[in-house]
């Protein structure tokens, strides 16, 4: 706190020396020699100040809170201290307040944004102290004057799997915000106007000046006092509206992105989200979509308004005086110099600190990770040592980085104030020799503080830009996607009879190349048959289900379903044909109704003469067994079904799952039979179902009950990715294969049961 308000002493003393500096320009204290040395005590005063200023921010590096909220507190009042400033000259002018010197009105003008920003920042402080951190690290308000750079979020090492082919982001984007083209011109003609505006602002500041001391007129004073509040009304207006707009297409342009990459996640192949991470995806879909939209919004929006005003003003500069204009820039080259080579100078420095600091962190791994040696050989000191010492030279590393950023903020602040001086003193020559106004300096003062704030925005918003653009590379790569299993045929039979077919089948999942699942597998399950799969725990049985599925594809062979390749089939089609009920069945926080029409609504496309009836829905509740219970709740087939069901027992969940199958009239189900967590009762409601499925359709049914098994047609035991054996119950019984040794034993299979 101390380090951020003590140049504010400086600061003053400076403005002291600018009013004397002023006060000599007046025609009655004409005085050159007064005026260098005061101008070269200004230097010098300059020169403290940014020692300074350079500590202050270093130090408020060390304390983000306070330091973030006095940074930011200056840009709060923006539009305040426009207001203020306009009624603050119009009273001093007019001589009714103290101070009453006509250039008291410049000190109190200048000094009056530091004064706002510091009670700002304390009331914010006391008032939002949990948000501290999270100012400094949210992105800032479209309105705000933001200086400091808008870093995308860094990407969090990232696993999942894209294409090499990646499209170009930043036309991606161009292509995706061209939907609000209109919004966004008329929001970048308001920020035009905005700028023009703005620009006028300090045009009218230094008529005032002119009209209340150098040259007395009083009604041109007010009249231009009127002009200067009208322009402000109109800056602050076209800058609400340029916000506003912009901030809608980005609102717009977020949920664009998170539509179509949520599209394109809807379009992958299971095998995708079996080598991402779930976490990655999610985090694609909120943080990173959140940083592309608002980011590269925010900062092209911050971008071409910086550009506008820079543009603006300065042709109201080179209008006002092309010499101090040309003077403005005599330091630009030097101090972008200076900037690159401590640029290049500070991130092989700040490279260096993260090794150093790998390494120290290294040693403490490879202690706590053998502390039982360490212990054992009384080896604490030396450890502590060696840890200490790697700490050093990381700690002496820091130091030196602090010294560089420390040597860099006074250079880079220092020069920009010399050119202060400068124009001051040049521009003080002109006042003199009656060439230029005293208002038309203060004009062209402000100008060129508006300049090179402008320049400071648009040189942070397009690093921050780029890497906003980068990070964006992940988001475009994920929607641009080709999922590597294409999601649907276009082929719809006219006769369809259920035959399965699995002929030569090898597989192995795509998390795990190494290992092969099925080794050769071929089987055939007939129209009307019920095939059982058995088989030890691991041997491939629910791989099987998901090859039929079309949620992989087998590495060699072929899935057929009547003859062709299962994926020549129009896929929603084919779901109605053969549907899936799974072991555990997943249900959403829906009614139980649409829990049962899943996947069958209007939402989905489904033409209205398709969708199941209320009466469809209540036959396939019946015969999966469920409607009793339904009927029994509260609101019936309207209950809600809670978070993955949660209100529901397992039998039930069970239950409607088959419901759900059984509503889409499928020729052929595809079951893995319940085993976990079923009460008897629920059980035997379950089986019941099963067994009546199996009467009248084509079924294959991953079985671990021996009554399920002993009533399919034919029993297909599979063992390590192979068809070991199959036949009837009797048939297999007789011989002395995994079969009946699975039946006998009863233990080896785990999940085989035997009769009570
Ligand atoms: N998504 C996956 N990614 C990688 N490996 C998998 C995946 N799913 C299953 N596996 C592996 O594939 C092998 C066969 O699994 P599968 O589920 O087909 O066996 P199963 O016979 O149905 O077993 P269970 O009777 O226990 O369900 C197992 O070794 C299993 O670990």
């Amino acid at each position: 706190i101390w380090s951020t308000l003590w140049p504010l002493r400086f600061h003053l003393a400076k403005l002291r020396r600018f009013r004397t500096a002023l006060e000599l320009y007046s025609p009655a204290g004409s005085n050159l020699d007064v005026l260098i040395l005061s101008a070269s005590r200004c230097i010098v005063l300059l020169f403290l100040v940014c020692v300074a200023a350079g500590q202050s921010r270093q130090r408020s590096a060390e304390h983000k809170s306070l330091g973030a909220l006095l940074a930011k507190a200056t840009s709060v009042c923006g539009q305040l201290l426009l207001l203020a400033k306009c009624i603050a000259i119009a009273v001093l002018a007019e001589g009714n307040l103290w101070p009453s010197s006509q250039y008291n009105i410049g000190i109190f003008y200048m000094f009056l944004p530091t004064v706002i920003g510091i009670v700002t920042s304390i009331t914010e402080y006391f008032a939002a102290p949990a948000t501290i951190e999270g100012l400094q690290q949210q992105h800032v308000s479209i309105d705000s004057e933001q200086q400091e750079p808008l870093l995308s979020k860094p990407d969090g090492g990232s696993s999942i799997a894209v294409d090499a082919d990646a499209p170009d982001t930043a036309m991606t984007l161009a292509k995706l915000s061209a939907y609000d083209t209109p919004l966004l011109l008329v929001a970048f003609a308001a920020g035009a106007v905005a700028a023009l505006t703005a620009a006028l602002i300090p045009f009218y500041t230094g008529q005032i000046i002119d009209y209340a001391s150098i040259e007395p007129d009083v009604a041109a004073f007010k009249t231009v006092t009127l002009k200067l509040l009208a322009v402000a009304f109109l800056c602050a207006v076209f800058t609400g509206m340029r916000g506003g707009l912009f901030t809608v297409g980005m609102n717009r342009l977020n949920v664009r992105i998170r539509t179509r990459l949520f599209q394109s996640l809807l379009r992958q192949e299971i095998g995708f989200f079996d080598v991402t991470k779930s976490g990655d995806i999610t985090s694609r879909l909120s943080a990173d979509t959140t940083t592309v939209a608002d980011q590269v919004c925010l900062n092209l929006n911050v971008f071409l308004r910086s550009m506008t005003q820079a543009a603006v003003v300065l042709y109201f500069m080179f209008v006002a005086s092309w010499r101090l204009t040309t003077i403005s820039f005599v330091l630009v080259p030097v101090i972008i110099v200076i900037s690159k080579l401590y640029g290049a100078y500070y991130r092989k420095l700040a490279k260096k600190v993260q090794t150093e600091l790998a390494e120290a962190n290294s040693v403490a791994e490879e202690v706590i990770t053998s502390m039982p040696t360490v212990k054992a050989h009384a080896a604490e000191l030396s450890a502590s040592a060696s840890y200490a010492a790697r700490l050093a030279k990381f700690f002496s590393l820091q130091m030196t980085e602090s010294l560089a950023y420390s040597l860099y903020m006074t250079i880079s602040t220092f020069l920009p104030n010399v050119t202060t001086a400068v124009i001051l003193f040049y521009g003080g020559n002109l006042v003199l020799e009656g060439s230029m106004s005293a208002g038309s300096l203060v004009s062209f003062m402000l100008y060129q503080q508006s300049l090179s704030n402008a320049f400071q925005t648009c040189s942070s918003v397009f690093s921050a830009l780029s890497a906003a653009v980068g990070a964006a590379d992940k988001v475009i790569e994920l929607m641009h996607r080709q999922p590597k299993i294409q999601p649907s045929g276009a082929l719809i039979p006219a006769n369809f009879e259920g035959r399965l077919q699995l002929e030569n089948v090898c597989f192995s999942y795509p998390g795990r190349k190494d290992v092969q699942v099925l080794n050769g597998l071929s089987m055939t399950i007939q129209p009307g048959e019920v095939v059982a799969l058995v088989g030890p725990s691991g041997g491939g049985k629910s791989s099987i289900v998901k090859l039929l599925e079309r949620y992989y594809l087998p590495s060699s062979g072929s899935v057929l379903i009547d003859g062709r390749d299962a994926g020549v089939y129009h896929s929603r089609w084919l779901r109605r044909k053969i549907a899936l009920v799974s072991q555990e069945p997943v249900l959403y926080a829906r009614s139980i109704r649409r829990n049962i029409c899943y996947g069958l609504e209007a939402e989905d496309g489904v033409p209205a003469d398709q969708q199941p009836s209320a009466e469809d829905v209540e036959v396939a509740a019946k015969l999966a067994n469920a409607h009793e219970f339904i009927s029994m709740m509260p609101d019936g087939y309207d209950s809600d079904c809670g978070e993955r069901g949660i209100s529901l027992s397992g039998g039930q969940k069970q239950r409607i799952a088959i419901a759900r199958a059984l509503v889409r009239q499928p020729q052929v189900l595809l079951a893995d039979e319940a085993t976990s967590a079923l009460d008897a009762e629920s059980e035997r409601r379950v089986q019941e179902a099963l067994d009546q499925l199996m009467q009248s359709h084509t079924v294959l049914i991953i079985a671990h009950r021996l009554s399920t098994i002993q009533a399919a047609d034919r029993i297909v035991v599979v063992n390590k990715g192979k068809v070991e054996e199959e036949g009837s119950h009797d048939d297999l019984m007789e011989g002395d294969g995994l079969y009946s040794t699975l039946v006998l034993t009863g233990r080896e299979c785990s999940l085989l049961r035997l009769p009570a």
